[in-house]
């Protein structure tokens, strides 16, 4: 593709899930010829460096997070703290707010990506330039964001759904989320975020019209601008990389579909009698599995948060591990049938590319919705059943993967055939490209000023 080259600063909110996909479609710029400033933490430079394929044209700049009151000295991701201090660091994000306007003078970008720094569109009319909201989590999170205040299980109207909602029995998810801090630390998540998406140029979703088609509509027309998207934005896959030689060699003793893998993403903690029931109800399988989680609250290793006996129960056939696995690498083994998944954002494209079967076991608001609309609206997955409090049983866990993996399963076969079918249609080729060319084209418009994008 010709035309126009540009220049863009991303600044994304200091976490990996948010960081990650940044630099990902910085790849896709920068694999076009356009080039990037990228703005992060000096901490999370030493994890996002070996993911810059283009580093000719993808320039990183470090940012130094001040000290607020409250969260230990020197944190610069939300990693390194429990979820329910966001609003700490965000606040932190804030004071950067001089150091971005001195990176704007220095490198003259023509465009800035942002996603939480609610104050950027303030920063780019002061020199001109314009801004896209960039959104790292599904158009149904965003969608149901914006009208807030109603009440669980009831669509806002014109809201594009009956299914992907939240539920009364959800509530446990929104506790999860909420601040433990006292201290006055400005706008909440929920107001960064609309501020964010009214007060942009553009808003860019990374996700398809496929499967998201009606979210993006209804967020188009609440915000009253126009809404790109990049599609699911993937690596490519890395294929110096190859599965660790202790999962090989163990998965090579099971017979193709047979095992059941369960990973819970990047922050998921779980309280220990949870931790525990999970494990219980991968014993129950009676299948090969291999669960990788954080050790719970509480516990500073998986063993010694073990239930007792257990270990000698599932010897040989099941393993509790508590440190990070190739996860992509594991889905596509040819022994692992069944993905047991949180339903993150990430994790929720791997697993509809993957054609293991999927069981679905949420735990915060945007996985939710994920979950419903791969489990109610898609029916490619099934959700584990919960207590209103959000505990699940080892019953439940075992019959959502049962009712998938048993042979001649009515259920199992219906998401299975589901599945065959969006995977085909995520990887028909030409699907992801497509989206990145036009959504370059949109941006070659925007700094051009050939197309007004306010409606
Ligand atoms: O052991 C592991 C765990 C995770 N991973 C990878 O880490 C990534 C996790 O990303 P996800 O988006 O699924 O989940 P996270 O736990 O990071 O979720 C966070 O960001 C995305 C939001 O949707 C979630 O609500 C938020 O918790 C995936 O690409 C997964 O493959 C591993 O490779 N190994």
């Amino acid at each position: 593709m010709g035309g126009l080259k540009f220049h863009v600063l991303m600044y994304p909110w200091f976490a990996t899930g948010h960081m990650t996909p940044f630099l990902f479609l910085a790849n896709k710029l920068a694999e076009k010829g356009h080039t990037v400033t990228f703005l992060i933490p000096k901490k999370a430079l030493k994890q996002l460096e070996n993911l810059n394929l283009f580093p000719h044209n993808i320039v990183f700049r470090s940012v130094t997070v001040p000290h607020v009151d409250g969260l230990p000295v020197g944190t610069e991701t939300v990693s390194e703290i429990p979820v329910t201090s966001a609003d700490l660091l965000m606040s932190a994000m804030d004071l950067t707010r001089d150091q971005v306007e001195g990176v704007v003078r220095a490198v003259e970008p023509d465009l800035i990506f942002f996603d939480f720094a609610h104050w950027i569109p303030e920063v780019a009319r002061d020199f001109g330039l314009k801004t896209v909201k960039y959104v790292v989590v599904s158009a149904s999170t965003i969608a149901s964001m914006l009208v807030p205040g109603g009440e669980l299980g009831v669509p806002p109207p014109g809201y594009p759904s009956s299914k992907v909602l939240l539920r009364k029995q959800d509530a446990y998810t929104m506790k999860n989320l909420e601040s433990t801090n006292t201290i006055n630390v400005g706008p909440n998540l929920l107001e960064r975020v609309t501020t964010s998406l009214m007060n942009s140029d553009v808003i860019a979703i990374r996700t398809a019209r496929e499967i998201e088609g009606n979210f993006c509509d209804y967020i188009e027309k609440h915000c009253r601008k126009k809404v790109l998207l990049t599609g699911p934005v993937f690596p490519e896959p890395d294929k110096t990389r190859e599965l660790e030689e202790r999962w090989v060699k163990w998965l090579s003793g099971y017979e193709p579909d047979s095992v059941v893998f369960c990973a819970l993403g990047s922050q998921v903690i779980l309280e220990k009698d949870q931790f525990q029931e999970l494990c219980l109800g991968m014993e129950l399988t009676g299948s090969p599995f291999l669960v990788a989680v954080k050790p719970p609250r509480g516990s500073s290793t998986i063993q010694e948060a073990l239930p007792e006996g257990f270990e000698e129960r599932v010897k040989g056939r099941g393993v509790v591990w508590g440190e990070w696995v190739q996860q992509p690498l594991l889905l596509s083994h040819p022994s692992v049938g069944c993905f047991v998944s949180h339903c993150g954002f990430g994790s929720m494209w791997e697993s509809l590319l993957s054609d293991c079967q999927i069981v679905l076991v949420p735990q915060l608001g945007d996985q939710v919705l994920n979950t419903r609309l791969l489990s109610d609206e898609l029916k490619v997955s099934v959700e584990v059943a919960r207590e209103e409090t959000g505990w699940f049983s080892k019953e439940s866990l075992f019959d959502a993967i049962n009712s998938v993996m048993k042979r001649d399963s009515e259920i199992g076969n219906l998401v299975k055939k589901n599945h065959t079918k969006w995977r085909e249609t995520l990887t028909s080729p030409g699907l992801v490209t497509g989206y990145v060319d036009n959504f370059i084209e949109s941006l070659q418009d925007l700094v051009s000023g050939t197309n007004h994008v306010s409606k």
